[in-house]
């Protein structure tokens, strides 16, 4: 697909729903007992993953696009599934379901494409084993495929070597089963929809500072759930409307969990011209973010405010080239882990844009200022790799054509056509 140079952006665009928080949905309605409803759910590739997961195990699943119908089986309903159960490209799918799978009394047999089959599963199976549970990776490479024959589970305290979401999620699920207490103490805090929204569902779960604590649960009750948009999507259409010269735009539907922020927050240090409007909660705070085109300067980033734009850094990473003077990203060695190393692949593709930009050992340094030219991009089949170059193109001199751009349907299917409507 090729992309040019865009003059300026104006409008408004709503955005798609939080991956996280729609993953969820369907996964806690699953267990629940009685009907949740999931409004607002995203319909990207990785979500689809997960309710065609849960149908296997015979769950009632209606997906009517925005919303979503879970006719819940109750925590100990689900059922073997007679295939494989295909995670597609999603790493919060596969992570998120082995602890769910470790408790049930069946085995099955997880995998997923290309790229999930080289993401790191000891990091879960290692918590889960402690727990008791029988997880092995097929091909012994610690990656997907992964066989799992349920077990009888009791509770430990992990200590988290990594701040991952997926990870706490995983033990917190498997916990849900398990005889005794467990938690999760992780290095600095990751996103937390999961403890907020199993809550919701019933169960006993709490938070002290940066560890997660769940009892074992009798049943989880069906509840309707909002999802709001999702910050990461959003994150596209920030920097594109601080970046692009003569841009006005109304980001509407914004999720701004706390631990999710960090974008905006980078944003203002940066000196970009955002405002937040119309604060509110539908389940999780949301607002409408009004960005104008702003000059930019560098800044640093690091420490606890790293998984709180985990995904959003490929996005950052660009916009720096557009800041005076120097951007440094660390602490983010995680970002090597992603659907592709997002360090050496942004490294790639920004420097062959002209950018002044160097990869470090977590990270990377950009000296802003530069002017950039077109040229090919390989997203890697990586969704966030493909948006953010999209964006880039709009600032660079010629044309760019990015390769395997189709993969944004993984959590943005219309982000084309978003970007277009705005650019026009
Ligand atoms: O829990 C989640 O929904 C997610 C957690 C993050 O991954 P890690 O837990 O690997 O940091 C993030 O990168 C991913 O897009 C979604
Ligand atoms: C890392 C991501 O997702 P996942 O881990 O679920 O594949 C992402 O969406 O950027």
């Amino acid at each position: 697909m090729k992309f040019s140079k865009i003059n300026g952006l104006h409008g408004e665009v709503t955005i798609p729903g939080d991956k996280s928080i729609s993953h969820r949905s369907v996964m806690f309605g699953s267990l629940a007992k009685g009907t949740t409803k999931i409004t607002g759910f995203l319909q990207g590739a990785d979500c689809l993953s997960t309710i065609s997961c849960f149908q296997k195990m015979g769950v009632s699943i209606e997906n009517l696009g925005d919303t979503v119908l879970v006719h819940g089986n109750g925590l100990h309903g689900l059922k073997k599934p007679e295939q494989v159960l295909d995670c597609g490209n999603s790493g919060t799918t596969t992570r998120l379901i082995s602890g769910i799978l470790s408790a049930q009394d069946f085995s099955v047999t997880l995998t997923g494409d290309a790229s999930i089959q080289k993401r790191p599963m000891k990091r879960i199976m290692e918590p889960l084993s402690q727990m008791g549970a029988d997880i092995t990776s097929v091909n012994g490479n610690g990656c997907a495929p992964l066989a799992i024959n349920g077990r009888l589970l009791h509770g430990i305290h992990y200590q988290s070597p990594v701040a991952s979401a997926q990870v706490k999620s995983a033990i917190l699920l498997a916990g849900l089963y398990a005889k005794g207490e467990t938690k999760v103490t992780e290095p600095s805090l990751s996103r937390n929809h999961t403890e907020l929204m199993l809550k919701e569902f019933g169960a006993d779960v709490r938070t002290e500072d940066t560890t997660a604590i769940i009892q074992p649960a009798e049943e989880l009750f069906a509840k309707d759930i909002a999802v709001p948009g999702d910050i990461s999507s959003a994150a596209f259409f920030l920097a594109a409307g601080l970046i692009i010269p003569n841009s006005e735009i109304l980001i509407k539907n914004a999720g701004i969990n706390p631990t999710r922020d960090g974008m905006i927050r980078v944003c203002q240090a940066m000196g970009g011209d955002l405002t937040l409007l119309n604060v509110r909660k539908t389940g999780e705070p949301v607002a409408d973010i009004l960005v104008r085109t702003s000059s930019l300067h560098g800044t640093d980033i690091h420490g606890n405010i790293i998984p709180t734009l985990i995904d959003e850094l490929p996005m950052i990473a660009a916009m720096a080239c557009f800041a005076e003077g120097d951007t440094i990203i660390r602490d983010a060695a995680e970002l090597k882990v992603k659907e592709s190393n997002r360090i050496a692949v942004m490294v790639e593709n920004l420097s062959a844009m002209g950018a002044d930009v160097e990869e470090t050992a977590d990270g990377m340094i950009i000296h802003g200022g530069k002017p950039l030219h077109g040229a090919v991009i390989d997203s890697h089949l990586d969704h966030r790799i493909a948006m953010t170059f999209a964006i880039t193109a709009a600032l660079a001199e010629g044309e760019t054509e990015i390769l395997g751009a189709e993969c944004v349907n993984i959590s943005y299917p219309n982000f084309y056509q978003d970007l277009k409507t705005l650019a026009h």
